[in-house]
């Protein structure tokens, strides 16, 4: 009898491929593993039209997948280590963090046009407050429509909306394999992702020393350690807030560099910080957060909180 291991996953394709390709890992370390998969509909699955700000609530990808957890109906958990609020339920952890993909936001062109290229007043769109008011900032006469749903429906809302494109996430396009309708990939100077995008989280209870054995050796330093600092500052920034803030790391060299920004909705003002430097934990992620309040970033968090400002329509802040 091999012993079994269940995968608490949500259904979209983008998280069905994540978990078979988790279990397929594990299966290939260990042959007397099998991995089963559970699907789990999550509040977030359940209104994809409603714009998320309006839903609300944190772990809206994540939280009925931890209830199974904690009743022990699976053992491990695999999510899009963006979707994973800072702070997790008591008795559950992020036991591994998997191999980044590609960190970057791509553009997505209705025919092909270049994103530096597209006339005053085109449209596009995203849901995401972050893309928004990156975009504004650099393109200021786009026009930014809220689009949601799974990568497919947005693909096809390319046409349904009249979009001159749309931007996603480098890693769920390239990992549902829609490469070919990559036009462009954003460069993380100007477009910098967002925390913990392209990594995978595998949660777990708390003292299951079986299946955090296994689930271990799927961890992957450099990453762990660059999200670690990412969610640092964003858990300082205060973490849920309808600020567009941004955080990406990478490890080279023995070194980590660090781009952290906070930006107004409409694009303006932006705040940036760099840090490059050897750094054993997180909290640099903390010390950049500090640096951007003290240069105003609770300023633009305070225009967006007051009641002068139009929010338009609500975006998600990932
Ligand atoms: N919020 C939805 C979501 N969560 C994770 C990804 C992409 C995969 C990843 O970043 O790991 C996406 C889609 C997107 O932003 O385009």
């Amino acid at each position: 009898m091999k012993k079994k291991l269940t995968i608490g996953t949500r259904g979209s394709a983008l998280a069905l491929w994540q978990a078979r390709y988790v279990a397929s890992v594990i299966e290939e370390r260990d042959p007397a593993i099998q991995v089963e998969l559970k699907i789990i509909k999550t509040r977030g699955d359940k209104i994809l039209d409603a714009p998320l700000a309006l839903i609300g609530g944190k772990g809206l990808f994540t939280k009925e997948i931890e209830d199974a957890l904690l009743e022990r109906s699976v053992d491990l958990a695999v999510h899009s280590m963006k979707d994973v609020p800072t702070e997790l339920p008591d008795g559950l952890r992020i036991a591994a963090v998997m191999e980044r993909e590609d960190p970057r936001d791509v553009f997505i062109s209705a025919n092909g046009q270049d994103l530096e290229k597209l006339p005053q007043g085109s449209r596009i769109g995203t849901s995401s407050l972050r893309r928004k008011a990156f975009l504004l900032n650099r393109f200021p006469g786009l026009d930014i429509i809220s689009i949601r749903g799974n990568v497919d429906t947005r693909l096809r809302k390319i046409e349904t909306e009249h979009l001159a494109g749309i931007i996603l996430a480098a890693a769920g396009v390239l990992r549902l394999g829609f490469q070919q309708r990559i036009t462009s990939f954003l460069d993380t100077g100007f477009m910098i992702p967002a925390i913990g995008q392209g990594a995978l989280a595998i949660e777990t209870r708390m003292n299951d020393p079986e299946v955090e054995s296994v689930v271990r050796s799927l961890n992957h330093a450099d990453t762990e350690l660059c999200v670690r600092i990412e969610r640092a500052f964003l858990l300082r920034m205060g973490g849920g807030c309808q600020v567009p803030m941004a955080a990406h790391c990478t490890k080279k060299d023995g070194a980590v560099h660090v781009n952290a920004a906070v930006v107004h909705p409409d694009g303006s003002p932006l705040l940036k910080e760099t840090f490059s430097g050897k750094v054993e934990n997180g909290s640099i992620g903390v010390e950049l957060a500090d640096t951007l309040i003290q240069r105003g970033a609770d300023a633009i968090l305070k225009t967006v909180l007051s009641d002068d400002w139009e929010p338009g329509p609500a975006m998600d802040i990932v």
